[in-house]
């Protein structure tokens, strides 16, 4: 029976509750209860009234007005995120800008401090200012200008803060390159890597990664880790699964070669790309890929780095689903090999040529620096392995810091002119002009009040996301209450599969075709209507279609995960949202946290051979030749 108004509903709810009641009041209590007469609803009195509320019968009003705040929730949150994206475009704005001003190619020097071996001389041949260094040597004074000089007594902590801003901006979706340049046995290494008590730039960096990207809640940022080695002008992966072998073996093992793709972009085949998903994991790896750099020992440092060792964090920013934006950032930190007099270093035979191969390649580092400072048109990035690489995180759009190490020595002031000199090379073509005082102040002016404009927008993201916490809280707790009384809201339809999508997208014409013969199609002219032959070509397109649909779901499903150009490889914004969030579940599931080795590398056979497995059983084509072309996963490893 149909109730039409709410009145009717409840009167006949009570009339039956009425009726119920006086059954079972007949049934089973006939007699009076401890000696009181019953009541008698048959006496010759009338009826009391029976007031009767049936709690299952919420007014239609309450399910509107929950509906409506609902709705309203949900406004509400996409205009605090809509604001919340304009703030951080603010932000990203205003911290560009500052680079630009500070300038995109910035060049520090740190000063190593005396070491227990060191001759220490009355004199010292070195005085550092806060942007400036001179040195004195055989009665000459050579003054070299940087964008910050760190003495002696500079702690790692001070020397990271200067490096921080830089990290923003790749997180920001710049390419990122941060170099430790100079002699051998200046504290390059140290400045890097440093030790367990005194961590170095990238340990930091890659804290201070995770950390900027858990507050950052406009998007999510996920992040994979490569190593390599350019050891006398080869490439050493050195996050390979293969054991570490010895150098001069692994240049012909490992040797992996550079490929340009049309825009622009730098691929290393075959290079190995871990996906980190937390600090522990990343450090994990970065260890294990030091472990295998060649170092070996010199006249001047026990443990020198024969090679040019980089680590390249890769960042992928997602937007919202609902935008299916991605921005990919690079950051790579380079510990360059030591620059060095090749007869001062003691070195013969291997390492003599290890010697030369560092040189070659830092002479070519520098010509390209340099080109690009004076924005010539030709930058040989030709000329060495490690230009090559570097071929798109040094051009336009880049930022590149540069971080030069000198001894503080007598003895080593030859070496340390050489190195300043290469490091007013790379700082000469932008800082040409001299700046007049009055234009630095201005200067100085203008980046404390993009510093404060950051700050501001940072502030109000901060808020805006607090706020959207709530009102989200609030939105779910509506709709937990309103599909428990009423079941599930109209709009709560289940997340889209791609196989859905596609066949949605197929359909679509079909649809339009149907509204079109029902009113537009007859006042189309003959020639624009489909035919026998284009409608039998439509549908073989839409099978391929559905096809394709079909193996994208079963990679999904095999959660697979994508790198950079193995995702461009389908355009379709949608799909890559979906897939996206494929990955960062399967990211988060247990089995794939499993995965990575928890301390140390564990060669499970099986578990492997089921990844891998998995990884070549795509029925795509297309995807069957980027993953092919495509670096190794960390699934793939061990
Ligand atoms: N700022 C510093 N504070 C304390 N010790 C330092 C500092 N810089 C360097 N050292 C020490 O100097 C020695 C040489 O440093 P490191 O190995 O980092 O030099 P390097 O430039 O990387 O040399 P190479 O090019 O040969 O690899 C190490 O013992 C290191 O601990």
């Amino acid at each position: 029976m149909l109730f039409s108004t709410e009145n009717e509903q409840i009167s006949l709810v009570s009339v039956s509750a009425k009726e119920s009641f006086q059954t079972s009041h007949m049934e089973s209590n006939p007699d009076s209860i401890d000696g009181l007469p019953p009541v008698s609803y048959f006496s010759d009195s009338p009826p009391l009234p029976i007031i009767c509320t049936d709690v299952n019968v919420i007014p239609e009003h309450e399910k509107n007005e929950l509906q409506q705040s609902i709705s309203n929730l949900e406004g509400e949150i996409s205009q605090l995120k809509l604001r919340q994206r304009l703030w951080d475009e603010k932000r990203r704005e205003a911290l560009n800008k500052i680079i630009d001003i500070k300038g995109s190619i910035r060049v520090f020097c740190r000063v190593r401090p005396f070491l227990l071996m060191d001759k220490r001389r009355i004199r010292e041949p070195i005085s550092a200012g806060s942007e400036k260094i001179v040195v004195k040597s055989a009665g000459t004074r050579k003054g070299f200008d940087f964008d910050k000089v760190f003495p002696q007594e500079t702690s790692q902590e001070d020397v990271f803060a200067e490096v921080k801003p830089i990290l923003r901006s790749a997180l920001d979706g710049h390419n990122v390159c941060i170099f430790a340049h100079g002699q051998t046995g200046t504290g390059k290494t140290f400045t890097m890597d440093g030790t367990s008590e005194q961590p170095g730039i990238i340990p930091r960096a890659l804290k201070e990664l995770f950390c900027q990207a858990s507050l950052d809640s406009s998007s999510y940022i996920t992040f994979s880790m490569s190593m390599l080695e350019v050891y006398m002008g080869s490439l050493r992966d050195l996050l390979s699964p293969k054991p570490a072998c010895r150098p001069h073996e692994a240049v012909t093992r490992c040797n992996l070669n550079i490929q340009t793709d049309p825009k622009g972009l730098v691929e290393i085949e075959g290079l190995t790309e871990v996906q980190i998903v937390d600090f522990a994991k990343a450090r994990w790896w970065y260890n294990r890929g030091r472990r295998v750099r060649s170092t070996s020992w010199t006249n001047v440092n026990e443990a020198s780095s024969r090679s040019h060792c980089l680590t390249r964090i890769t960042m992928f920013r997602h937007g919202d689903a609902s935008e299916a934006k991605r921005e990919v950032g690079k950051l790579w930190m380079v510990d360059l090999g030591g620059s060095e007099r090749l007869l001062k270093t003691g070195a013969t035979g291997l390492t003599l040529d290890e010697g030369r191969a560092i040189n070659l390649s830092l002479s070519a580092l520098g010509d390209v620096i340099a080109a690009l400072r004076r924005k010539r048109g030709h930058v040989p990035y030709r000329n060495s392995k490690l230009t090559q690489i570097l071929k798109d995180s040094l051009g336009a759009g880049s930022k590149v810091l540069m971080l030069v190490h000198v001894s503080p020595c007598e003895e080593d002031v030859g070496e340390t002119i050489c190195s300043l000199s290469f490091a007013k090379r790379a700082r000469a073509a932008e800082c040409n002009r001299e700046l007049s005082e009055d234009l630095k102040s201005h200067r100085e002016k203008r980046v404390k009040e993009l510093e404060e404009d950051m700050r501001e927008a940072e502030e109000e993201c901060h808020k805006l996301k607090n706020q959207i916490q709530k009102v989200d809280l609030l939105l779910c707790e509506n709709r937990k209450l309103f599909s428990t009384t009423y079941g599930p809201l109209e709009d709560e339809k289940a997340p889209i599969s791609p196989e859905e999508y596609l066949k949605e997208a197929v359909e679509m014409p079909r649809k339009l075709e149907k509204t079109s013969k029902g009113n537009v199609s007859n006042s189309l002219p003959r020639f624009m209507t489909s035919t026998a032959a284009s409608r039998q070509r439509r549908s073989a397109a839409e099978r391929e279609v559905v096809g394709k649909a079909r193996s994208l779901r079963s990679v999904t499903r095999s959660s697979i995960q994508f790198t950079a150009s193995q995702s461009m490889s389908y355009s379709d914004p949608q799909i890559k949202a979906i897939l996206q969030n494929s990955n960062r579940k399967s990211r988060y599931a247990p089995e794939a946290a499993d995965t990575l080795p928890a301390e140390s590398p564990k060669c499970n056979v099986s578990e492997s051979s089921k990844t891998r497995s998995k990884l070549v059983t795509s029925s795509d084509p297309n995807l069957r030749v980027t993953l092919g072309r495509h670096r190794r996963w960390m699934s793939d490893l061990i």
